[in-house]
């Protein structure tokens, strides 16, 4: 089957419609619209300054930096209570309802007074939490129903990465609330669905319900709102038990601890405790230069197959036959089956011929299938693909996704099964890095030793180096600083990545090769620049193209994109307007008095600009907050050749 048919629609058949609790609220629809999905723009005072309008008292959204995350809950045991069988099952409207009276989840004063009297339907707010930039504004989109999580399908999968899709350029980051027990197959699943992810995507849950008093739920939440709002780790990953994981490396491995996942061949990306401490060389980023889209096509005639000593051919013809189209075998130890059973091996055989593909997986929780034994190698010899160091959940949620990429020949599913898509496996032993070289000469100079020094050392060091290498434009020695270990994607005291700089730079092969390596394209500097913006201010045209091909948008309000319009039309930089429309800005956008750039090029007299932006405006004649047309603004300026032109374009006073 395919999870949602062929095409990639934008809803998926079987699957009812999310019910977004806060899409009723005319407070929500207000922050939707007025930001238009943008993050505030101008320099902010630094957190948790607050300012507030003389008039109203209100919060001004331009003086806080803030995230926006969008929670989707699915159900699981965080949201729920003991029925009449007194057992737990999810129950609707409730976790939002109670999410709004615990003040260390919901800051009711900041809502109050950044959005106003009817704050009770406003977003929610995350209390201010020391150390960390952004307050973190949050949605939340309850689904219909509410799953245990042991009820869900790879339709929800899709669901989800759909409801991702939709709302992505509307959002920082995303957090999943899912019940446990299948939470690692769709945290894998996810993880090949949203390709080219550039944003935070957390999934999390809990194994006490959040209404109790001693519960996992609050901590495993208010984490992943906090990780989600304010960091960029382009992956789809867990949070549970202080640890961010990656999610297709997880397994769930108790039932009743509240450390409940662990990721056996692959350290936690983060790890959360008086700090949060994330390990940036462990993020796998996408490198390619192409922009966020996600796959939906799922092909459900997927199994996994244990091996047990004995088991009978019958079982093992049945697991194999028509419709399967993939198989994880989960063989023993590094990945060996019983090579005496003949009837086994030609059932393999048969079933690969017939282009079932099938994965060789090991049952350990911890290592990697490898030719070691004759009883592995009888497994290569048949063609079965090996799949190193793979869960089963990555396993089979890979296969799926691949199985349904239907422009893919079975040669590139094959190939695709065996390569590193998102982090899932480790297939050759990583060569020995030089890792920390120079760091090191420094750190012996200084006399420093210990990990954490020549960690905070290399941190500390690196992006300098890095900066300096793009600023002379030295490509090699970029690589070099690299082959040493450092994180290409690591920000300086103002937050800002090698990325920012090249594109300030206007240096496109530097770009090219920061994006290959994975450097994020939404990474906000302390003044919420991204690196579009520095292209856009520097009229890189071509740097633009590159960025919103890899997913860049711009961020701030559309109001502030409307002010520097406006700016651009005054100086008649045609160039500035053509910058700010690559990459995404609505030419016809009026600034905060109402003024768009037709009013403003009219009134400086710039008919080569005029003539370019006319075609975007559906009306010539609209009017900013004083009541003037262009046509006023051309005739106020003296401008006799624009006055007709404008005219001629159906301009009226
Ligand atoms: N802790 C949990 O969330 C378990 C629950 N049965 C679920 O998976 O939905």
């Amino acid at each position: 089957m395919s999870a949602n048919g062929d095409s990639a629609p934008t809803t998926v058949p079987g699957a009812t419609k999310p019910i977004d609790i806060q899409v009723r609220v005319p407070t929500h629809e207000r922050l939707m619209s007025i930001d238009k999905g943008m993050a505030p723009s101008s320099p902010t005072l630094p957190s948790p300054t607050i300012r507030r309008n003389k008039s109203d008292g209100k919060l001004m959204a331009q003086d806080i930096k803030e995230a926006r995350v969008r929670v989707i809950y699915t159900g699981g045991t965080i949201g729920m209570m003991r029925n009449e069988r007194n057992v737990l099952a999810p129950i609707p409207n409730a976790l939002v309802r109670s999410i709004r009276k615990y003040p260390n989840i919901h800051d009711e004063e900041y809502a109050l007074r950044r959005f106003g009297a009817s704050a009770s339907m406003a977003p929610l707010v995350l209390p201010f939490v020391q150390g960390m930039d952004r307050r973190v504004l949050y949605q939340v989109t309850e689904y219909t129903p509410l799953l245990d999580s042991s009820n869900m399908t790879m339709h929800d999968w899709a669901r989800i990465a759909n409801d991702i899709q939709q709302s992505y350029e509307f959002f920082d980051g995303f957090v999943v609330l899912h019940g446990t027990d299948t939470l690692s197959y769709t945290a894998s699943a996810l993880s090949f669905m949203l390709e080219n992810l550039g944003k935070t995507v957390i999934i999390t849950g809990s194994q006490i319900p959040i209404f109790e008093t001693r519960t996992d739920g609050k901590d495993n939440f208010t984490s992943a709102l906090i990780i989600a709002g304010n960091y960029v780790i382009p992956e789809v990953c867990i949070f549970f038990g202080h640890k961010l994981m990656r999610g297709n490396r997880t397994v769930k491995v108790s039932s009743n601890s509240l450390d409940a996942f662990d990721s056996p061949n692959v350290p936690p990306l983060a790890r959360i405790g008086i700090d949060v401490n994330v390990d940036y060389r462990l993020i796998f980023r996408p490198c390619s230069i192409e922009r966020f889209c996600v796959h939906l096509n799922l092909d459900e005639n997927v199994g996994l197959l244990r091996i047990f000593p004995s088991i009978s051919l019958s079982t093992f013809r049945a697991f194999l036959a028509p419709p399967i189209r993939g198989v994880v075998l989960q063989s023993f130890g590094s990945g060996n089956i019983p090579s005496n059973r003949r009837d086994l091996i030609e059932e393999l055989q048969a079933a690969a011929d017939r282009g079932v593909i099938i994965i060789n997986c090991t049952q350990c929780p911890n290592g990697s299938v490898a030719e070691i034994y004759d009883t592995g190698k009888v497994l290569c010899d048949l063609g079965v693909i090996p799949g190193y160091d793979m869960t089963p959940e990555a396993a089979l949620s890979k296969l799926a996704y691949v199985i349904g990429k239907e422009e893919w020949s079975l040669d590139v599913k094959k190939q695709m099964m065996q390569s590193n898509l998102r982090g899932e496996l480790t297939s050759v032993t990583a060569p020995k890095m030089e890792d920390y070289d120079l760091v090191d000469a420094v750190a012996r100079s200084l006399h420093l030793s210990s990990p954490q020094e020549l960690d905070q050392l290399g941190a500390t060091l690196f992006p300098a180096m890095i900066n300096g290498a793009v600023a002379e434009g030295d490509l090699k020695k970029i690589n070099n600083l690299k082959a040493y270990g450092a994180d290409l994607s690591g920000t300086n005291h103002d937050q800002r990545t090698a990325l920012h700089l090249a594109c300030q730079l206007g240096n496109v092969e530097i770009v090219k090769y920061l994006l290959h390596n994975g450097v994020s394209v939404h990474v906000r500097d302390r003044y919420d620049r991204t690196p579009l913006l520095e292209a856009v201010s520097t009229d890189s045209h071509e740097i633009i193209q590159l960025l919103i091909n890899c997913g860049a948008h711009l961020t701030g309000s559309s109001r502030a994109v409307g002010e520097q319009l406006c700016a651009a039309a005054a100086r008649g930089s045609l160039t500035r307007l053509k910058s700010y429309q690559y990459a995404g800005a609505d030419l016809s956008q009026p600034d905060p008095s109402g003024r768009t750039v037709l009013h403003v090029a009219a009134l400086h007299g710039f008919p080569e600009v005029v003539e370019y932006v006319l075609p975007y405006f559906e009306s010539a004649s609209e009017k900013d907050l004083l009541g003037l047309s262009a046509l006023n603004y051309a005739e106020r300026g003296g401008h006799a050749a624009l006055v007709d032109l404008l005219k001629a374009a159906g301009c009226e006073a």
